[in-house]
């Protein structure tokens, strides 16, 4: 008998359940592989989350100019600097509201948008991927409407580290599960130096930048990302002293070390998938 044209296709059916048969085996085979320890798992509840009082913020941020923002244009390329960025009152309502967030009971399983304290360094950290509350919002559109990030590779990653005024971060490089930029953005009163050392020795010049507080934006790609470890150092003493190699102010400006919060902004490929970019 000739087909019609509502019978049905057989052979589509047959590969369009082994398609679906397969598509269900992959996924099941990812959930069962996730590891425990992702950060995606134990996401804080509404209510969980403090309370954002200011529902009504529309977040006013200057544009990256890649010329004169720009802080170091070669031997590493692309670190870009805003003393003023994120506006006061903002900055300290998000501060505010940071504090607030959930403590961890645990520090085996990284857990969404709950504070950690870290074994090894004591600092505190946390973390939102994906799906961001308000404030967290406002932050990855102010940085998108910035031009610092776009849609082919859009903040989907916050790392949140919070400092006591001795506290520092040992030399690293945010790595390749990360699209090569990232953007810190700086609160609290006090200033830290960020170092930059090439990973390889001669490879590039040593650089350092002063991070100011109060809502500070250093950015950093390119060479600077990939061929290049940052860091901040640990220091009991009140105050660091900038170096020569200093790209934002003069040797001998002083960076006066408070307690701080920082946030890492960067675009995570494997977040970037699983949201169906
Ligand atoms: O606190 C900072 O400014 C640096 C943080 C950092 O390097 C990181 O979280 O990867
Ligand atoms: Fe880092």
């Amino acid at each position: 008998m000739a087909p019609t044209e509502d019978a049905i296709d057989y052979r589509k059916l047959y590969l369009d359940e082994k398609r679906k048969a397969r598509q269900r085996n992959r996924e099941s085979i990812a959930k069962n592989n996730s590891p425990p320890s992702s950060p995606r798992d134990g996401r804080p509840t509404s209510k969980e989350l403090p309370e954002w009082s200011g529902e009504f913020y529309t977040l006013k941020v200057p544009e990256l100019n890649r010329l004169s923002d720009c802080v170091s244009s070669q031997n590493p390329g692309s670190i870009f600097y805003k003393e003023s960025f994120l506006p006061f009152h903002f900055c300290n309502d998000l501060w505010q509201w940071l504090e607030k967030l959930p403590v961890a009971a645990t520090t085996k399983n990284q857990k969404h948008g709950h504070w950690h304290n870290l074994h090894h360094s004591k600092r505190k950290v946390a973390v939102f991927d994906g799906s961001f509350p308000r404030p967290i919002q406002l932050i990855t559109q102010a940085l998108m409407e910035a031009g610092i990030f776009d849609e082919s590779a859009p903040p989907n990653h916050i790392l949140i580290n919070h400092y006591t005024s001795s506290q520092g971060i040992m030399p690293h490089t945010d790595g390749p599960a990360y699209f090569s930029r990232t953007a810190t953005l700086s609160l609290g009163d006090g200033q830290v130096l960020l170092h930059f050392e090439p990973r390889q020795k001669g490879a590039f010049s040593q650089r350092q930048l002063l991070l100011h507080g109060r809502g500070s934006l250093v950015v950093f790609e390119g060479d600077a990302y990939s061929q290049c470890m940052h860091s901040i150092r640990e220091t009991n003493e009140e105050y660091e002293t900038a170096e020569p190699t200093c790209c934002n102010v003069p040797a001998g400006t002083k960076a006066h070390r408070q307690e701080r919060i920082s946030l890492t902004v960067r675009h995570r490929f494997d977040l970037g998938l699983m949201n169906g970019d």
